[in-house]
């Protein structure tokens, strides 16, 4: 594990880590702040926020406006990259923004050439929470997750299949259904095949569907969003949660877009939802 860069920040730290990765057979990034109560030795709740499109561990870490908010709960806020990095790393044949280098979609491909680095789902679900756990003052009993657009996805996903791991659940303006829409077409065609029973181990909508179920999401998405009618369908959510009897609290926000000027409006209600549920009992 190597520190790249280190910041005290709100009383915490501000940290970025590169490390090698078994799952994804490459380096990886990602960037993790301790509140104080952390670093001065205080196991402390950690939310997971998985990037969407295009990012890296930066984007929110630089623009989302999320310290001040786990520092005053005493959160740890860990954000991984979204696919593997480096030389030899396949990417979309054609350089498109939205398959290969910064758009891993959290699922461990089964597909040439991608199958050696593509490894999101066991680099998000098992080898980083390993690391955070065992390096940092991370309670382990004590995570919640959230995420944006494809990260909002892989939160969902994530949650759903991990029953009793994430005591909260969230996401900003999060792509519910992959398999109905032309971005998780694509991803999960291109990672995982045309057979479509492996997607649905990837698409909230088709997991709650098949039984998969957390109690309650919270989620929020801007009404100027311009991905929000063929991409993000936020009402198909709403449909098999009401179905599904789960308590989401969709929250459609007026004139916000799809940026970080949107999600950091609504980071800190994020954060304080999941303070209040990662502090019960
Ligand atoms: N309009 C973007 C689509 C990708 C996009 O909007 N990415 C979102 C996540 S799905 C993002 O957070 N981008 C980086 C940023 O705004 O910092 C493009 O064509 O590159």
């Amino acid at each position: 594990m190597e520190i790249v860069s280190e910041n005290k920040a709100h009383g915490g730290r501000q940290l970025v880590v590169k490390h090698a990765s078994a799952a994804t057979s490459s380096d990886m990034t990602f960037s993790i702040f301790l509140p104080p109560q952390a670093e001065a030795g205080e196991k402390r709740p950690v939310v997971w926020y998985l990037s969407g499109l295009t990012c890296t561990h930066a984007n929110v870490t630089e623009k989302g406006e999320c310290r001040a908010a786990c520092a005053e709960h005493g959160l740890i806020f860990v954000a991984p990259d979204t696919s593997p990095r480096g030389d030899g790393v396949p990417d979309d044949p054609q350089g498109a923004y939205d398959f290969g280098l910064g758009a891993g979609f959290y699922v461990d491909a089964t597909q040439e050439p991608y199958a050696r680095n593509y490894r999101m789902w066991t680099y998000v679900t098992e080898e980083l929470p390993q690391l955070v756990g065992s390096e940092f003052a991370a309670d382990m009993t004590r995570q919640g997750i959230t995420g944006h657009s494809m990260g909002g996805h892989g939160a969902l996903t994530v949650a759903l299949r991990h029953p009793g791991r994430f005591r909260s659940v969230s996401a900003f303006a999060p792509i519910v259904a992959p398999s109905q829409v032309p971005w998780g077409q694509k991803a999960l065609g291109g990672y995982l095949g045309e057979d479509r029973a492996a997607w649905r181990k990837h698409d909230a909508v088709a997991l709650i569907e098949d039984g998969a179920r957390v109690d309650e999401i919270l989620v929020d998405v801007g009404t100027s969003d311009t991905f929000i009618e063929n991409e993000l369908r936020p009402e198909l959510l709403e449909q098999s949660c009401a179905k599904a009897g789960i308590d989401l609290t969709l929250r459609r926000q007026p004139g916000y877009d799809h940026s970080y000027y949107f999600i950091s409006t609504f980071m800190a209600e994020h954060l304080r939802w999941h303070a209040e549920r990662l502090k019960r009992g």
